[in-house]
């Protein structure tokens, strides 16, 4: 890839150590309950499940799962046609270039909090078109419709990328319920958010990296949707920051995925479940592949917490917020350096 510039040098308190310990901590769910056919469920198992995935959001807000049922074929296909992609010249993959006018497709250059990410992305919605807010600023309602981009090479690409994004909803909306199950509310209470949802499948390639030690793959965030359903390859690299603050790597499982909560789970929960920082590491030696999926609300969704978790001794502690124009203020520092600190749930905060 490129020399390192001065772009994406992290300040020295953000930068990753060579060797960090592994986060034996992440719950490893097995989600096997869940495939067997319809109403021969058992209600013991699933109530183990339900409770597994409650102590995991709350604990860790992270948590990996097994038996998930996405077929092994599928997942091996999406990542053989990504690595074809990347592999392509330059110019070949500046051809799908994503913009500040159409987030969607290839993108060399993103900055998480101000400093570029040693990355590379291609990025597609499930929903084609998908529908967002034209501008961030408040009162300008009018709407943009948002279009994949599709690469002449792999031609495969396509077909693989629109199956794996269905079972990637399709997985997802199962996670939604057993969160809200654990959470107490009915399983579907958060289903019609996601009629007409944003949610996008990123395809991410990490190629190795001169300086580890001064550089991230990806900057320290949190994700800023409801759920994200990632895969990742065996290099590893992904760090979660643990409540002591320490980061600890995620430990690559053949064929599982990694889950994490979301602002969004985090404001609906009224707090009960966490949004955590995560941030990938760099590294020398390998080029790492991953796959995340972001399960996003509809544009229109008001985010704000679950009226049946608020009461007079919990009082909602975030005020409600357009998830569109929250989207959209996000994806501005995409691409330029802005001089304060970007949109964040805790701007919504209510001091209690
Ligand atoms: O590549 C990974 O393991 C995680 C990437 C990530 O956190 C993100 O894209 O939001
Ligand atoms: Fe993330």
């Amino acid at each position: 890839m490129r020399e390192l510039d001065l772009a994406f040098i992290q300040s020295a308190e953000h930068r990753a150590k060579l060797d960090s310990a592994v986060a034996e901590g992440i719950p490893l769910i097995d989600l096997s309950p869940l495939n067997q056919s319809h109403g021969t469920c058992n209600s013991h198992a699933l109530e183990v499940l339900v409770g597994q995935i409650g102590d995991a959001c709350r604990d860790w807000g992270f948590f990996q799962v097994i038996n998930h049922g996405i077929p092994t074929d599928l997942l091996h296909g999406i990542q053989t046609s990504a690595k074809k992609f990347f592999d392509l010249p330059l110019e070949e993959k500046r051809k799908v270039s994503r913009d500040e006018v159409n987030p969607l497709g290839y993108y060399d250059t993103e900055h998480t909090k101000n400093v570029r990410d040693w990355k590379e992305v291609f990025d597609f919605t499930v929903k084609d078109p998908t529908f967002n807010p034209a501008s961030h600023e408040l009162g300008y309602d009018e709407l943009q419709e948002l279009r994949n981009q599709w690469p002449q090479y792999p031609p495969e690409l396509r077909e693989i990328c629109e199956e794996y994004a269905g079972e990637m909803e399709k997985l997802s909306y199962k996670l939604l319920e057993l969160i809200a199950l654990s959470l107490g509310l009915p399983a579907e209470r958060f289903s019609d958010y996601f009629e007409n949802d944003t949610s996008f499948v990123r395809l991410n390639h990490y190629p190795p990296c001169p300086s580890p030690e001064l550089a991230l793959g990806v900057g320290r965030h949190k994700d800023s949707g409801a759920l994200t359903v990632l895969s990742q390859d065996d290099v590893g690299g992904l760090e979660v920051r643990r409540k002591d603050g320490e980061w600890t790597k995620v430990k690559p499982i053949p064929d599982s995925y990694i889950i994490n909560v979301g602002d969004i789970i985090q404001v609906w929960s009224n707090g009960r479940y966490k949004s955590i920082e995560h941030r990938v590491k760099a590294n020398s030696a390998r080029e790492r592949f991953s796959i995340p999926f972001f399960f996003n609300p509809a544009h229109h969704v008001m985010v704000k917490p679950m009226e049946e978790l608020i009461d007079e001794q919990s009082p909602a502690k975030y005020r409600e917020y357009n998830w569109g124009k929250f989207f959209k203020t996000r994806k501005l520092s995409d691409f330029k350096k802005l001089d304060v600190e970007n949109i964040q749930i805790h701007h919504f905060k209510i001091s209690n």
